[in-house]
């Protein structure tokens, strides 16, 4: 392991300072296009005004003839344009692809100082993440970068689930994780074939009436994923980095994907990948805190000005505890607002 003493040591001569703090910004969604897709290509700027962070993806859903073509075509998108707040990153191929190597040099030493984040797939343990870090240190040095490129794993194997908090404190750079469903179901032997989501067989079934043991029984669906994105939450947070629930793949399911963004965000998670234009909206509702809420929060902290102490509103004891859950969903709402006259009005701020 690291020193402590230098993990906020620049890992090449000449690469920028990392940073003490994940920046917090909004990433309700993270929306994937191929930019080897012409038409994806031509809609980026008008999809990136309506999107929290861009993502040109080269790995999975790029077919292998196109991937150089979506490499040419992400490097030109990034060059030719300011996508102002909205944040830029992309996803490369995995570390053991035979594109990882030009992906991660062409677009660190052409547009790294256009991009934030680098998503990296199939990260399986710490190790991978060392190996980024250095290599991403000298090309950064190289292209003369002022500021680090951070990195977002997706946890997608089964070895990076046990790995989580090993991969999650592996290095400075590491911004947040996404679940990564399908992959992850594959790499379990999962016998789903669902891109995220529930499963209509994975259930629990209320005990037979006593009285009337023919009685039809009601089962309840359970949520699949609820044990990787709670090991995924807390491994992040608690290195200050971001989680994010990510891909639906039913996009004929605006309810279906609603619903299990809405888990993720009650969870802890920041944001959600949106795949299809379709789900922008759905991501931009679920994960901006309800108004309701909002104002909830907000006379709590009012009730409560220094966060300690125990009284009752609308029937309810609040004290030191709750303070804090309504400062995040306040917090939140804050950041969100800034960036959007209607939440901020409905927010009341
Ligand atoms: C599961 C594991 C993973 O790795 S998930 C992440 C990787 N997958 C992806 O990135 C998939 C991205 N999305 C897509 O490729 C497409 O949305 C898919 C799902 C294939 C559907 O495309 P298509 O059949 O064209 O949909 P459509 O006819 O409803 O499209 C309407 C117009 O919107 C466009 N569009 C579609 N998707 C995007 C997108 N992600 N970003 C920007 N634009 C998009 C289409 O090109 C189409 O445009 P037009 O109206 O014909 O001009
Ligand atoms: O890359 C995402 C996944 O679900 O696999
Ligand atoms: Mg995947």
């Amino acid at each position: 392991m690291r020193s402590p003493r230098d993990f906020f040591k620049p890992l090449a001569l000449g690469a920028p300072q990392p940073l003490a703090d994940i920046p917090v910004r909004p990433s309700r969604m993270i929306h994937f296009f191929d930019p080897s897709n012409p038409k994806m290509a031509e809609k980026a700027p008008s999809i990136a005004s309506r999107v929290d962070i861009l993502l040109g993806n080269m790995e999975d859903a790029v077919a292998i003839d196109n991937k150089e073509a979506a490499r040419e075509g992400f490097i030109r998108i990034a060059r030719e344009n300011d996508f102002g707040d909205t944040q830029l990153w992309t996803r490369i191929n995995s570390l053991d692809s035979p594109w990882f190597l030009d992906d991660i040099h062409r677009i660190v030493t052409e547009v790294g100082d256009k991009i934030d984040v680098i998503m990296l797939p199939k990260i399986q343990g710490a190790w991978d993440i060392h190996y980024a870090d250095q290599l991403l240190a000298q090309l950064e040095a190289r292209a003369g970068i002022q500021r680090p490129i951070l990195l977002h794993c997706i946890l997608e194997t089964a070895l990076g689930v046990a790995n989580v908090e090993s991969i999650a404190n592996a290095s400075p750079r590491i911004q947040g994780m996404s679940l990564g469903p399908a992959d992850l179901a594959a790499s379990r032997r999962m016998k789903t074939t669902r891109i995220g989501g529930g499963h209509p067989g994975y259930l629990v079934r209320d005990d037979p009436d006593a009285d009337n043991p023919e009685a039809p029984r009601t089962a309840h669906q359970q949520d699949l994923w609820h044990y990787t994105i709670g090991r995924m939450v807390d491994a992040c947070v608690s290195v200050g980095a971001l989680p994010f629930y990510g891909p639906f793949g039913a996009i004929d399911d605006p309810t279906g994907c609603e619903d299990q963004f809405r888990n993720a965000f009650l969870m802890g998670c920041v944001g959600a990948w949106s795949l299809h234009p379709s789900q922008i909206d759905i991501a931009k509702t679920v994960f901006s805190p309800p108004a309701d809420e909002v104002l909830w929060a907000k006379r709590v902290l009012e009730a409560l000005p220094d966060g300690s102490g125990a009284v009752m509103v609308d029937g309810k004891m609040q004290d030191d505890a709750s303070w804090k859950q309504c400062k995040v969903m306040v917090d939140l709402a804050k950041l969100i607002a800034d960036s959007d006259p209607a939440l901020k009005k409905a927010y009341g701020f």
